[in-house]
């Protein structure tokens, strides 16, 4: 179980996120969704704290992970694997060094100097690129992938952390609707397959409703709407979107009449 408690950001006087209450169980899909601005990317990244809270707690498996320091707070950023819009590969180093970089924390700190990965990294390496389906890839150059290609190599090295929480921030944002697919695919299946749990943000509600459980929605900061897809009424959709929603939920734009 993930708990946060009264978490809160605030940027100078501005207010991203405010004091929100989420309990995450294990082996859950969750999406948060919300308009650009709303805080879920400051939501994600208090989380692995990349962000510093201003006020409230982060509680994982009931050990409090709000203040830690140096390395245990490394090692609770190995645990919660982050996932990002851009990817954040090395483009010139080939695919399987860069999922590789996973396993870092796991290695004492001579070895990682060495410059030479163990036999047996390689091969968990390797398998968590088979298991996405891109294991012809690992000799090729990162940057000359695909977007959707390089995404699901930053998953594999996500996997490789041996996480124990998955926190993927607008992972599909920069892709195309195949490659959305495939990536998300992706996650759900390692959430199904490992039961880690999986907290994604999500622009488009047509995907969150289709892979995730549960959604939360942010407005302004504050936690607004807690449910099951199917829970998300268009009227709430509307009240979380505002004039975003036809973009959100993907509906056409309306027409606007020309005159004859
Ligand atoms: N480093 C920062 N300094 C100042 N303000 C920030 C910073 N990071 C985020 N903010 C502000 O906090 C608010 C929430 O931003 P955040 O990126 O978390 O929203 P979001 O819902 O993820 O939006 P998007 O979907 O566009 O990424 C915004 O008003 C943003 O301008």
């Amino acid at each position: 179980m993930l708990e946060l408690q009264g978490l809160t950001r605030r940027f100078g006087a501005a207010t991203a996120v405010e004091a929100v209450d989420l309990r995450v169980p294990e082996g859950q899909m969750l999406g948060i969704i919300g308009r650009s601005g709303a805080g879920k990317s400051t939501l994600l990244r208090m989380i692995n704290r990349l962000t510093e809270p201003s006020a409230g707690r982060i509680l994982h498996r009931g050990r409090d992970v709000t203040a830690l320091r140096g390395a245990p707070l490394r090692r609770w950023r190995t645990d919660c694997a982050m996932i990002f819009q851009q990817f954040n590969l090395v483009p010139r180093l080939d695919v399987l060094t860069n999922v590789l970089v996973g396993r870092l924390n796991h290695l004492p700190a001579w070895r990682s100097l060495s410059g030479a990965w163990p036999e047996a990294d390689r091969a968990i390496a390797l398998a968590a690129l088979e298991q996405l389906d891109i294991g012809n890839l690992a000799g090729q150059r990162a940057g000359s992938l695909s977007g959707g290609q390089q995404q699901r190599v930053a998953i594999a090295r996500a996997l490789v952390q041996e996480p124990s929480i998955i926190l993927a921030d607008e992972p599909v944002a920069s892709l195309d609707p195949r490659n959305a697919k495939l990536v998300m695919d992706a996650l759900a299946e390692i959430n199904r397959r490992y039961g880690i749990p999986v907290l994604v943000n999500i622009h488009s509600l047509d995907l969150a409703r289709t892979y995730c459980e549960r959604l939360v929605g942010l407005a302004a900061g504050r936690l607004v709407f807690d449910g099951p897809p199917e829970a998300l009424t268009e009227e709430a959709a509307r009240r979380l979107y505002g004039l975003e929603a036809a973009e959100a939920v993907g509906a056409e734009p309306p027409r606007i009449p020309v005159a004859a």
